[in-house]
């Protein structure tokens, strides 16, 4: 995308709002092509996955069941979470530790599901997400599920980024180092997409929702594909 066509976008959004809504499933590249077409825009960033994944380590860490809907909706609650909503910084810290690697080891991922359909933890953490929407005069990039359909449906831009199965469990298997084998992978990609699936849907595109299937591109390609939607919608709009 050329460089006066993004200064172009800036200056056309200046002091007003511009939240930039993106959904997908697991490995389709949605955290890292998020965070930096936030840092294109140059406005925040919000990753909703790891608030689920924060609360999840909370009630593994202090050992709460993760099957009583009730106690994890309370800790959902009393969680002192407070998360990065900056592109250029990553954090996560539960009650002053920092869990930014912790929320992202393996056993976190196989637990997470259990969390994120807990619909009364879901609430509370949708109430939080758009807290800190506001809290940034809605001028933000959120990454998730249900960013498009629940949390901001009357967000600037909504996207739904895919990518085929086959691209996302090598992305996620070069991201983990090599690290897990086959049926690792596709415990933490698609059996856990399969289980998310059961309280949002984002496999579909929502009517207003662009598609930017991201298979056959690079991470360059694909955050220069999201750019020119966000392009495209505002000059519509
Ligand atoms: N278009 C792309 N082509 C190749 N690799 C990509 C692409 N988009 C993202 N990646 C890489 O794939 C991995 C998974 O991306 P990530 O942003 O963590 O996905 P998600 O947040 O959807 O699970 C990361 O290592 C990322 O750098
Ligand atoms: N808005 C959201 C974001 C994440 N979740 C759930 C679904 C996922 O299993 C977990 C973790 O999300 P995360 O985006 O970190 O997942 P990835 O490993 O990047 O695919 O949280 C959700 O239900 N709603």
């Amino acid at each position: 995308m050329t460089q006066e066509l993004l200064e172009s976008v800036r200056a056309l959004r200046i002091g007003r709002p511009l939240v930039v809504a993106i959904d997908g499933p697991s490995g389709s590249g949605k955290s890292s092509v998020s965070k930096e077409v936030a840092r294109r825009l140059r406005i925040a960033y919000l990753d909703t996955g790891a608030m689920y994944r924060a609360l999840t380590w909370h009630c593994v860490t202090t050992g709460i069941d993760l099957e009583d809907a009730a106690a994890v909706e309370q800790a959902s609650r009393d969680l002192v979470l407070e998360v990065s909503t900056s592109p250029n910084e990553e954090y996560v810290r539960v009650d002053g530790v920092d869990v930014t690697d912790a929320i992202r080891e393996p056993a976190i991922s196989s637990a997470v599901s259990a969390v994120a359909t807990t619909l009364g933890a879901r609430t509370e953490l949708i109430r939080r997400q758009r807290d800190l929407i506001e809290k940034h005069h809605r001028r933000m990039v959120v990454e998730g599920r249900d960013i498009t359909t629940v949390v901001a449906p009357g967000a600037e831009v909504r996207m739904l980024l895919t990518a085929s199965e086959e691209a996302r469990l090598r992305r996620r298997g070069l991201q983990l180092g090599g690290t897990q084998n086959a049926e690792e992978l596709a415990a933490q990609v698609t059996h856990r997409d399969a289980k998310d699936s059961a309280v949002v849907n984002f496999t579909q595109a929502a009517s207003g929702v662009v598609t930017l299937d991201s298979s056959d591109l690079d991470f360059e390609q694909t955050v220069d594909a999201a750019l020119v939607i966000v392009t495209k919608v505002l000059n519509r709009d």
